[in-house]
């Protein structure tokens, strides 16, 4: 079977990050082109990642003649929608800022690429319902949502220990999800869609039910932020199956980055994310290091998410959180912003899946 030929489309943090996965550590994949709103990023990015092919990068104004052959280095496509139309890619990684990527997702849909999708899928339930359903009309799942805390080693034993039944029904999971810190620009919404909205799909994947109901609650806020951001954030899942879930959010922790796990069961709880890595005494002082941010943390989560797309991808299928993942976090997390300036429980307004994909 001959490899998948990859585009990426936004290659800032994450893009960068998935791109050399893809370029340097991905069996069956082939980085093929780059394409970011800021082209002199993309061509960085090209040129660092062809040296290791040993060829120059390209852009289109140069010999992309439609077909790149192995090893012809990557090529930068100015526009991510002509990268998307490319011949020359079979599947697309989008990492474009979750604004960019409703239009993004409806051009992959049309001609036919399989997609990994950032989270979030896209800016609000209404847009990412239309994805699901334009994804439906296809016949086929093409779409795959970033939501990579799945193939987490840690959180999949979890899962499986849950799922096993052995501590009997889950009844509560308490999460924490902290960042070092997050740009100015990052704002009390932000921490909703792009951050909590991980702890909505950990929740939903878990408990393997839907959230009904949601409320975000704010002490007053860390006085490291800017006037108005609401951080951090406390929220409360209420799930179908009768279970609940809470998370504190916190994105300007200072310390680094932590996400931590315990579900509570009928006979027992269960903890993840309580720093792996080594344990030192040494100098007056003992503990471990802490990861600086996501990359590190989830390095090998994201190495399994992008292997197993790959994989999928080849076969014709996608192995992973689906559209309706993405668009029932959205649905959630839409609640959640209501809830955010309410400060009162709102109920989570989700179409009926049997309907939309019956
Ligand atoms: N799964 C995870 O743990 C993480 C996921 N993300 C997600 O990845 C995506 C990108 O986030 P970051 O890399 O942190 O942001 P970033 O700001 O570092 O990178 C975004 C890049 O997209 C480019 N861009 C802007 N508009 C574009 C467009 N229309 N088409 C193509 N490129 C465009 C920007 O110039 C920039 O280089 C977001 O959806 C974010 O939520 C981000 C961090 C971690
Ligand atoms: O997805 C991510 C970022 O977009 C978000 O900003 C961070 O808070 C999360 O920890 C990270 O996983």
């Amino acid at each position: 079977m001959s490899d998948l030929r990859v585009g990426v489309a936004g290659v800032g943090v994450m893009g960068a990050d998935h791109a050399e996965r893809v370029a340097r550590k991905t069996s069956g994949a082939r980085l093929v082109a780059v394409s970011d709103a800021d082209q002199s990023r993309a061509e960085v990015l090209a040129a660092r990642l062809s040296e290791g092919l040993g060829v120059p990068s390209r852009n289109d104004a140069g010999r992309h003649s439609g077909g790149a052959a192995y090893g012809d280095g990557v090529r930068v496509v100015e526009d991510p929608l002509e990268l998307i139309a490319a011949d020359d890619i079979d599947a697309v990684i989008l990492a474009s800022p979750g604004s960019a990527h409703a239009e993004q997702l409806f051009a992959c849909l049309d001609h036919g690429k399989p997609v990994l999708c950032e989270k979030p899928l896209t800016m609000d339930a209404a847009s990412s319902l239309r994805v699901v359903e334009a994804e439906h009309k296809l016949g086929r799942q093409l779409i795959q949502v970033g939501f990579m805390r799945r193939f987490d080693p840690e959180y999949a034993a979890l899962k499986q220990l849950l799922d096993s039944g052995d501590l009997g029904r889950t009844l509560v999971l308490h999460n924490v999800h902290r960042n070092k810190s997050a740009a100015p620009s990052f704002r009390s919404e932000m921490i909703v869609r792009d951050s909590m909205v991980h702890e909505v799909d950990v929740a939903r994947w878990l408990f393997g039910a839907e959230i009904t109901r949601i409320t975000v609650r704010t002490p007053k806020p860390t006085s490291l932020v800017a006037e108005g951001v609401l951080d951090p954030q406390l929220a409360v899942f209420e799930l179908a199956n009768g279970a609940i879930a809470d998370v504190e959010v916190f994105v300007n922790f200072q310390v680094g980055y932590e996400v931590r796990c315990e579900a509570v069961a009928e006979r027992g709880s269960a903890t993840i994310g309580l720093g792996s890595g080594v344990f030192t005494r040494a100098g007056e002082h003992w503990g471990g290091a802490m990861p600086a941010d996501f990359r590190i943390r989830f390095e090998q989560a994201y190495d399994i998410e992008v292997q197993r797309w790959v994989d999928a991808t080849r076969r014709g299928e996608i192995d992973g959180p689906s559209a309706w993942d993405g668009y029932a976090a959205a649905a959630v997390c839409e609640a959640g912003l209501e809830s955010l300036s309410s400060g009162t429980p709102v109920d989570v307004a989700l179409a009926d899946r049997g309907k939309v994909l019956g």
